[in-house]
């Protein structure tokens, strides 16, 4: 069993303990009556690099990042340093993040948010539309192509936008096929948790004229954001180097300032 099959079994057995906490009649209220979801696409065709920076505790990978005790703080301090959008894990076997997490830097931040999981069923569209988020991500790699057409059309309907995460040239080609917009290429093979920045150089050709393209992983420092902007990335998603800089509002600034225009 590689890493993600065992991310997804863990998944798998939060989620059915939500839906009988939860049921679904109950989130579509909250859904209803939630603010409508926020458009990250004009910030992100925006002049110059835009940063979606990451609430993360833990990784498989990496073990316990950073404690992060008040991720709403956390957020408001990337915010505060440019970032065009804020990425929260909510899975939380192993990345120590909560839907309670999503809540609280909805609950802080003007920006756009993500939900950052695995996603598999409608449920967690719902959930993350019901919790406030205004994009969800969306992994080629877990999902046959009926469920990203019918996880893209729900996405539409909640006006959630999709980030659509591919880490090879088949992925990205199925990725585009069902319409993403907004597409990511994790440097991160989920099977083997190795990262490699060269993977996003070697797949973006493959990208279409006028989708945003999502650098994921492996950003240590601003010279990686450099690089990545200079193979064309749109958007680059950090986590760890964030989350461990001490000062993340003026991490997320160097970041931008990297990229040049
Ligand atoms: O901490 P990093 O290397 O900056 O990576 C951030 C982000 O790309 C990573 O958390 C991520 C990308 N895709 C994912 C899918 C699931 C969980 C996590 C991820």
């Amino acid at each position: 069993m590689s890493v993600l099959d065992g991310i997804l079994a863990g998944v798998r057995e939060d989620l059915e303990e939500r839906k009988r906490a939860t049921p679904l009649a109950e989130l579509r209220s909250r859904a209803a009556d939630a603010a409508p979801a926020l458009d990250p696409l004009p910030g992100f065709r925006a002049p110059g690099v835009s940063v979606i920076a990451e609430v993360k505790r833990k990784s498989p990978s990496k073990g316990a990042l950073a404690d992060i005790p008040d991720p709403a703080s956390l957020a408001a301090q990337y915010a505060a340093g440019g970032a065009a959008a804020i990425s929260v894990l909510t899975e939380s076997r192993r990345f120590g993040g909560s839907l309670a997490d999503l809540d609280a830097v909805r609950a802080r931040v003007d920006v756009p948010v993500l939900r950052k999981d695995f996603i598999v069923d409608p449920y967690q569209l719902w959930e993350a539309r019901a919790h406030g988020a205004d994009l969800a991500l969306l992994m080629v790699v877990s999902l046959d192509d009926a469920q990203l057409a019918d996880l893209m059309a729900l996405c539409k309907e909640l006006g959630l936008t999709p980030l659509v995460e591919a880490h090879t040239a088949d992925e990205v080609r199925r990725a585009v096929a069902a319409g993403a917009e907004l597409l990511g290429i994790n440097a991160r093979d989920l099977t083997t948790l190795d990262v490699d920045r060269k993977v996003f150089a070697e797949l973006a050709p493959a990208i279409p004229e006028g989708t945003v393209k999502v650098a994921e992983s492996g950003v240590t420092g601003p010279k990686d954001v450099a690089e990545y902007r200079g193979w064309g990335a749109d958007v680059v998603l950090v986590g760890e180097a964030l989350v461990r800089s001490g000062d993340p509002s003026t991490a997320v600034r160097d970041f931008i300032e990297a990229a040049g225009a």
